[in-house]
């Protein structure tokens, strides 16, 4: 079993006197790099020129640069841009500019797993991997709390690479819930299969496909969206909070019946053979082949299904009762 570590364990001092260059202002980037800064570190946002969340980096009161000059003068060294383009921003932008012994950190460990950054042999390199979206990481940051972290060394010149993956882990709000330590490819290779197989790809197949069900045997769009879709957070959150058999107390024994008799004949052998054969793709790099040439033909796939999802009517629907209704949610 992993390690586990909370804030006790963590010394955010390492990274005070360090300049800190955060490449990206995404959904992780904005999240490690304001949530840093108002931990106290010196933080500077590297961005391309003319990126469009130039502005938004200076409203929110953090320095920004272009990528080149953020990386020049940093200590430690955070990627927080698409895994896809990483590879060239990396080739061009902050390789020739890396100090000597600089920390480079990842907050997902493909491109350092699947070789295709090859990180300088003085380098120290580190992963701090939030288990939860960046604009999560954020919002439970500012409520006091946080997103656990999972956190790995790949290389190890200084000798306390590990502590300063902890304590960015501390900075972004992570320790306070929990800190597991890890290898890069057991992150890398979890974390695409978790969304891809059940987190993302599993459970809106599931959702749409059951309000297609139902839609087409004659049911009422609304009501289908609520059965399928909607009232999916309202169960995952009793999961999240007290597991399998604590939703199990809440939901009515009909409910429970139903769960059993029917969970297997919906999510069968078959599907567990299915989720082998993705897990082996994630392992052979096939899936990450498949990706990159995708990104290296225009992303036409991925766009393309983008384009296509928007037009289902599942989302349509869900569109029209979110703006009808106040689901006490924020924005
Ligand atoms: N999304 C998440 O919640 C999670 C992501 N991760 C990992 O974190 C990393 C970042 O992912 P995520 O936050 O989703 O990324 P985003 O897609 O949100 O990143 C957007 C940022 O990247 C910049 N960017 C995009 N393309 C380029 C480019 N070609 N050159 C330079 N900058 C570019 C954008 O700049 P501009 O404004 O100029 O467009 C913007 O600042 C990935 O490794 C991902 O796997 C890990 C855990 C969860
Ligand atoms: C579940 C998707 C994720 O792995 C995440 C938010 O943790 C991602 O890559 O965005
Ligand atoms: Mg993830
Ligand atoms: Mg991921």
């Amino acid at each position: 079993m992993a390690n586990i570590y909370y804030e006790k364990d963590c010394n955010f001092d390492l990274l005070k006197d360090k300049k800190i260059a955060v490449v990206g202002y995404g959904s992780q980037g904005h999240a490690h790099a304001q949530n840093l800064h108002d931990s106290g570190a010196n933080v500077t946002v590297g961005l391309r020129k003319g990126s469009s969340s130039w502005a938004q980096v200076e409203k929110d009161g953090l320095k920004v640069d272009t990528i080149e000059n953020a990386v020049k003068n940093a200590d430690v060294v955070m990627i927080l841009i698409p895994d896809e383009v990483q590879k060239d921003t990396y080739e061009k932008s902050i390789a020739p500019n890396l100090k000597k012994g600089v920390y480079l950190g990842f907050g997902h460990g493909l491109n350092i797993h699947y070789g295709l950054i090859v990180p300088p042999t003085d380098a120290n390199v580190f992963m701090t991997a939030p288990k939860g979206p960046g604009h999560m990481v954020r919002r439970t940051f500012t409520e006091g709390s946080g997103v656990p972290c999972l956190v790995a060394v790949y290389q190890d010149v200084a000798g306390d690479t590990k502590d300063i993956a902890m304590a960015w882990a501390y900075g972004v709000g992570g320790a306070r819930t929990g800190i597991l330590e890890t290898t890069f490819k057991q992150e890398t290779e979890t974390d695409l299969f978790g969304e891809q197989a059940v987190l993302c790809g599993g459970v809106t197949e599931l959702m749409k496909v059951g309000f297609e069900t139902l839609v087409e045997a004659g049911y009422d769009p609304m009501n289908a969206y609520f059965e399928c879709v909607h009232e999916m957070k309202l169960i995952v959150d009793l999961i999240y909070e007290k597991g399998f058999e604590g939703m199990r107390y809440s939901i009515s024994n009909t409910a429970e019946y139903g769960d059993y008799i029917t969970g297997p004949k919906i999510i069968t052998a078959e599907t567990k053979e299915a989720m082998k054969g993705v897990l082996a793709d994630i392992q052979s790099g096939k899936f990450t082949k498949d990706f990159m040439d995708d990104y290296n033909n225009g992303q036409k796939f991925l766009k393309s299904k983008r384009a296509s999802e928007a037009e289902h009517q599942v989302e349509v629907v869900g569109k029209k009762l979110r703006s009808m209704m106040d689901f006490g949610f924020k924005k």
